[in-house]
């Protein structure tokens, strides 16, 4: 929202966010029609209740102003009863307890139905939510707004919720207002204007109001992510090690106090200023109330009203002050959130760049031809420079590449083309001629295994770790053992107090934390459970012993013979056994060969090889 966009531009704002309202109705109704139904029939008959009291309070009333006047007396309890049947007054009181303890119920029962609805909706939205942002690019996740967008999301899925209610809770109020008007209106018609009166300024001055939250939020967020940012770095067992070391507690703490005052002053301003109005408002309102009763009070003396019309006006009054105060700020809060649902579903609404094709072709299996990388360039969205630029690149099957280069050379960013994380923006990637945007995404990535870098380390049990390689044979125990012999893993999961069942990581207390080399033995199982034809592996012995290194690699060739097999990797010693070395700067390649070709021809690979040989003499 800019500033100064004046009180128009605010409502528009205000009255625009309303349209997402009925997306929310619908999924709502979509999470359960039956208890949706139910409870709109329970409301609507809530909603009918407080006219019925206030209308049996005037009959109750009328009924002993008419036995007082016919000089029946003072009320004995035989009163309660007539020729064998209830009295008239006795009824009545019957009726009026009934609509009270009946509501009493009834709320109870809504209560619980609500709930219901509104857990299973947020379950509905968070699994939603979860597949959207699988489908959604890589390069798009990574974004600054995206993540803020899609933070935002998280929170409105549990905030859907207590939406619910107060949307609810409006529409009863909606419907007991109306009653109570019309009521109103059937004995002072008067009044009505008088209320309208006390109403529309709170209401202008709440959507006011209303926007320039959510400005003031929506200004903040990226403020909001770093002070969130800052409270996981400041107090978080993976950094604690660093920030005790380095002493940056006190700068951290100093940060956080900065931003998080920046934030308290603004939010702060605005409060003052809505606290100021709202009080004017409710003198407003206060000031139209008593104007009101005492309108009523005068015509009560004239006679023009009954004793009973006076009860029901002034209880109709007094409820329709409460009921306006409480729409004007439950008008508030949903207008509020309803602002913060245009993040929740215009994440929805984003469309992956990265698309299925209309006709797939099947993968080949097995790959005849290989990977062709053809004048492929690659720029990140929304950013200047190119990372790769004219690659002209081909990976024969049954090979095994190693990708060499500095540091932001580009070879993390072929293996992400390569299973589609990323498009190209220039060139095409066939696979046995076959441009790979032909093949459904999810054929592609059954064909590729990839561990990066960067691996996640699940704090699920070890099983789980290495069956997420091939999540659907994740049971199969045989194809376990084999990936976790190949990989080392199998010694670390021995020594696991339960074995392939022990929760890794350090996030819950029965887990189990592994060093650096024992995770990556995990997520190296992991690659050969997958058991892809295309291997990839990220520099996938960085964290390995030397000792280690040797076995794995001696293993990877055994493994990777008849497939096709890619790795990065910084350490010579390794790359030296690739059938080919591809060395890459700045984008291109610089040259490419075995590592004995690459020697004779004493270029750029010839002289690192060299310095980090000589490096260990
Ligand atoms: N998400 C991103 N958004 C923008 N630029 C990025 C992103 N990821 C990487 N880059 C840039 O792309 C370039 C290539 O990165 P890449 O990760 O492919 O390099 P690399 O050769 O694998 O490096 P390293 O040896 O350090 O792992 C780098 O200059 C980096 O700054």
């Amino acid at each position: 929202m800019r500033r100064g966009q004046g009180i128009g531009g605010h409502l528009v704002a205000n009255v625009a966010s309303l349209r997402r309202l009925p997306q929310l109705v619908a999924s709502l109704w979509a999470a359960g029609p039956g208890l949706a139904s139910a409870i709109l029939v329970l409301r609507l008959i809530r909603a009918l209740q407080p006219p019925a009291v206030l209308y049996v309070a005037k009959l109750i009333i009328d009924e002993i102003v008419a036995r007082s006047a016919a000089g029946a007396g003072s009320f004995q309890l035989a009163d309660l009863q007539q020729g064998g049947a209830l009295s008239p007054l006795a009824g009545l009181i019957l009726l009026e307890f009934a609509l009270v303890a009946g509501d009493a119920v009834l709320s109870r029962v809504d209560r619980l139905l609500e709930q219901m609805l509104g857990e299973r909706h947020a379950n509905r939205l968070g699994a939603a939510l979860i597949r959207q942002a699988d489908a959604l690019d890589l390069a798009q996740l990574e974004t600054g707004e995206i993540q803020d967008r899609l933070q935002r999301a998280r929170n409105q899925s549990v905030m859907g919720n207590s939406l619910l209610g107060q949307m609810l809770n409006q529409a009863q109020d909606a419907v007991t207002l109306i009653a109570l008007v019309a009521g109103v209106a059937a004995f002072a018609p008067a009044l009505v204007l008088l209320l309208a009166f006390a109403l529309l300024p709170s209401l202008l001055g709440e959507a006011y109001f209303n926007s320039l939250r959510y400005g003031l939020d929506k200004e903040a967020t990226a403020r909001r992510r770093e002070i969130d940012y800052i409270r996981y770095v400041g107090a978080n067992a993976r950094t604690a090690k660093e920030v005790k070391l380095f002493g940056l507690g006190a700068y951290l703490a100093g940060r956080f106090t900065t931003l998080a005052g920046s934030l308290h002053v603004a939010s702060m301003a605005l409060a003052r200023k809505r606290a100021l109005w709202g009080a004017l408002f409710g003198i407003l309102s206060a000031l139209s109330y008593y104007g009101a009763y005492g309108y009523i009070a005068f015509r009560a003396v004239q006679g023009d009203i009954s004793l009973g019309e006076l009860t029901f006006l002034a209880g109709a009054l007094m409820r329709l002050n409460a009921l306006f105060e409480r729409m004007i700020l439950g008008l508030t809060q949903i207008a509020d959130r309803a602002l913060y649902l245009e993040d929740l579903y215009s994440f929805f609404e984003l469309v992956p760049g990265v698309t299925e094709p209309e006709r797939p072709l099947p993968f080949p299996e097995p790959i005849r031809q290989g990977i062709v990388f053809e004048n492929v360039g690659f720029r990140y969205p929304g950013k200047e420079g190119w990372v790769l630029r004219n690659l002209d690149l081909t990976i024969r099957p049954g090979e095994t590449v190693a990708l060499v280069g500095e540091n932001g050379a580009g070879k993390t960013t072929i293996v992400k083309l390569m299973s589609r994380l990323y498009d190209p923006t220039e060139g095409r990637i066939l696979i046995d001629g076959i441009d790979c945007r032909a093949f459904a995404l999810a054929d592609l990535r059954r064909h590729v295994g990839v561990i990066f870098q960067d691996f996640v380390k699940y704090n699920f049990p070890a099983a789980v770790n290495i069956g997420v390689g091939r999540i659907e044979a994740v049971a199969d125990r045989e194809r376990m053992d084999a990936a976790a012999e190949a990989s080392l893993a199998a010694d670390v999961i021995a020594r696991l107090p339960a074995g392939y069942d022990q929760v890794l990581g350090d996030m819950f207390t029965s887990g189990v934390e592994l060093s650096g080399g024992e995770w990556q033995r995990i997520a190296i199982a992991r690659a050969y459970f997958r058991d892809a034809a295309l291997l990839i592996l990220d520099e996938p012995t960085a964290a390995l012993d030397a000792r280690a290194e040797a076995a794995v690699f001696a293993r990877f060739r055994d493994l990777s013979r008849g497939r096709t097999a890619v790795f990065i990797s910084h350490r010579f010693g390794t790359v030296r056994m690739a059938d080919r070395i591809v060395v890459l700067d700045r984008g291109g390649i610089l040259e490419a060969g075995s590592h004995d070709d690459l020697m004779r021809r004493d270029g750029h690979y010839a002289a690192l090889f060299r310095l980090q040989a000589e490096a260990f003499q």
